[in-house]
């Protein structure tokens, strides 16, 4: 999906971040139109956690703009951001970080809660989102019964549940085998494609990448292939190297 032509629903403008003498970000710049799936891959270290966090308005960069729907995030008070965070953005991390207290339903059930709801209609619709990621069997279970790959499904639905505009997902397989991390990734790709949710995903693995719209990738603080980087762009390189292997494969 293009942003062409269109305001994107947000953007990131030169961002600039360090932390001590580490430069995480040096004039990274992307976009994200509405309902759009978007990749952030990169080498260890190319400042891809530092972006999705600023563009998430978990952390605020030292300098340049983050404008999401018109509004400055990176201006925005602590409090407005988690305000952001808990209505209209979803964030969902490698370990899926749910209350080991509290039922799935219940966790499910917290964000919603807390904007509002009255508890049979936050149940009522948890129990849908659970229902829609596969997770309808675990509603009593606690976090610590479920599988790698069981708990990241749940996480994904508690970030949807609230009918956030986008989720930001920091390596949502990261941590699973290869099966878990297709089906996590083809629950997430479907209820985002349902809700017109649009998804920012960090990830370094070229399989989980292929499940988005566009793939961005950043080296070294900033997007290749962005104005001021480097030469050539890296999908070139990329498709190039695609096409040798396809063509070893057939002679194989
Ligand atoms: N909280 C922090 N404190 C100190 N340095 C940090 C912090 N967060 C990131 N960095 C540094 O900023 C740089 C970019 O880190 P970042 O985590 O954004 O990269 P990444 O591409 O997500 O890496 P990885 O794939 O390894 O998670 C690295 O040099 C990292 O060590």
């Amino acid at each position: 999906m293009s942003t062409h032509g269109g305001t994107p629903l947000l953007a990131a403008r030169e961002l600039y971040k360090s932390y001590g003498r580490a430069e995480a970000l040096r004039g990274a710049s992307v976009e994200l139109a509405e309902g759009e799936i978007l990749a952030l891959t990169g080498a260890s270290g190319s400042g891809k956690s530092t972006l999705l966090h600023c563009l998430a308005g978990i952390v605020r960069p030292d300098d340049g703009a983050v404008v999401y729907d018109r509004r400055r995030v990176d201006r925005m008070s602590e409090d407005e951001r988690s305000l952001l965070r808990r209505t209209e953005f979803g964030v969902v991390f490698q370990f899926a970080q749910l209350i080991p207290e509290l039922t799935v339903l219940d966790n499910v059930s917290l964000p919603l809660l807390l904007a509002g709801a009255s508890r049979p209609d936050a149940h009522a619709k948890a129990g849908e989102w659970l229902e829609r990621f596969g997770a309808l069997g675990q509603v009593t279970a606690r976090p610590g019964q479920l599988s790698g790959g069981q708990a990241q499904r749940v996480a994904l639905a508690r970030a949807l549940a609230t009918g956030a505009r986008i989720v930001f997902a920091d390596e949502p397989t990261g941590a699973l085998d290869s099966l878990a991390a297709e089906q996590t990734m083809t629950a997430l790709v479907h209820a985002a494609r349902e809700t017109g949710t649009a998804v920012v995903l960090v990830t370094h693995d070229a399989q989980v990448a292929a499940y988005a719209d566009r793939e961005v990738q950043l080296r070294d603080g900033k997007v290749v292939g962005a104005p001021g980087f480097a030469p050539v762009s890296a999908s070139a390189s990329v498709s190039a190297s695609a096409s040798a292997s396809a063509s070893e494969e057939e002679r194989a």
